[in-house]
């Protein structure tokens, strides 16, 4: 489990990415969405010890980020957002490389690489990284999180600018982790798809939270009509217009051609006057 204490970070110039956060965090498999700038990165930083907090604390599994740092990285994995392979090493020599620093020894290290590449689907763990596709490439680094039987795993948008396939098979992968996972993500079936509860981020603060369910509980009555023509009380995203009726008026707007969907998390922020992806 991780709890949030009072955790701030504020940067040089003055800028509040994360906000006072004082939250639990579950075990199990977690998101965190927002739109950009919200705070996800920032925070994912500060509870993998990359990036001091500016006030507070966190304590996973009991132990402080800012008092005992040394000893949160031996119990963590963390896949950065901008984590790439060395291209010239192959998926099994870096995976080997991770445990062996991490202190197993050499038969560990090669069976538990093994194992974990297998466990993730990347067959082509022979072959050098630079050769994979980018999401082979990223099912790589979930084998090392795999691999390592870290307590708690952060992966900051694993998944972003993959296909629908290869995203699909990350998160085949994803689900295979144990214990802590933490990710960040801007893809809602993302969230949707792996994690029993969403955090939703904006402007450095947590502004709700809950399963799927929990967080769509007072629209369940709702659908979702968008078209390109303008209505009245509707949202806009780019030239697109959006507004939400009871479910019970779908009906005619099917029958007026309007597109109609069932309302997600997405819609959550949308009502807010805010899109995920800007
Ligand atoms: N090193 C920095 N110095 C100053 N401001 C920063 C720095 N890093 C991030 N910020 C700002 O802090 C805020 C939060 O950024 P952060 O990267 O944590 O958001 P995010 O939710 O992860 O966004 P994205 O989805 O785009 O990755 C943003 O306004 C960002 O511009």
């Amino acid at each position: 489990m991780i709890e949030l204490i009072n955790l701030s970070k504020t940067y040089p110039d003055g800028k509040v990415a994360v906000d006072h956060l004082n939250y639990k965090i579950d075990s199990g498999i977690v998101s965190i969405i927002g739109r950009n700038g919200a705070g996800k990165t920032t925070l994912l930083r500060m509870l993998s010890t990359q990036l001091r907090p500016s006030s507070g604390d966190a304590l996973i599994d009991g132990i402080s980020i800012v008092r005992e740092p040394e000893k949160v990285r031996k119990k963590i994995v963390s896949i950065p957002q901008e984590a790439s392979p060395i291209g010239i090493l192959t998926a099994y020599e870096q995976v080997n490389m991770f445990l062996a620093a991490r202190g197993f020894s050499f038969h560990e290290a090669k069976n538990a690489a093994i194992k974990a590449l297998k466990d993730v689907g990347l067959d082509a763990m022979h072959k050098p990284t630079d050769t994979l596709s980018g999401g082979m490439k990223r099912k790589m680094f979930v084998a090392i999180a795999l691999a390592a039987n870290a307590d708690t795993v952060f992966l900051d948008e694993p998944t972003t600018g993959l296909d629908p396939l290869s995203r699909f098979e990350v998160w085949s992968a994803i689900k295979k982790l144990n214990g802590n996972v933490i990710l960040t993500t801007h893809y809602m079936e993302e969230a949707e798809e792996l994690s029993k509860k969403i955090y939703m981020m904006e402007s450095g603060k947590i502004i709700k939270s809950g399963s799927v369910d929990e967080l769509i509980s007072n629209m369940r009555n709702l659908v979702r009509i968008e078209s390109y023509k303008p209505m009245e009380n509707s949202y806009t995203i780019g030239s697109l217009y959006i507004k939400y009726v009871d479910k019970s008026e779908a009906y005619r707007y099917i029958k007026m051609d309007y597109n109609v969907k069932p309302v997600s998390i997405e819609d959550l922020f949308i009502m807010r006057g805010v899109t995920l992806e800007s």
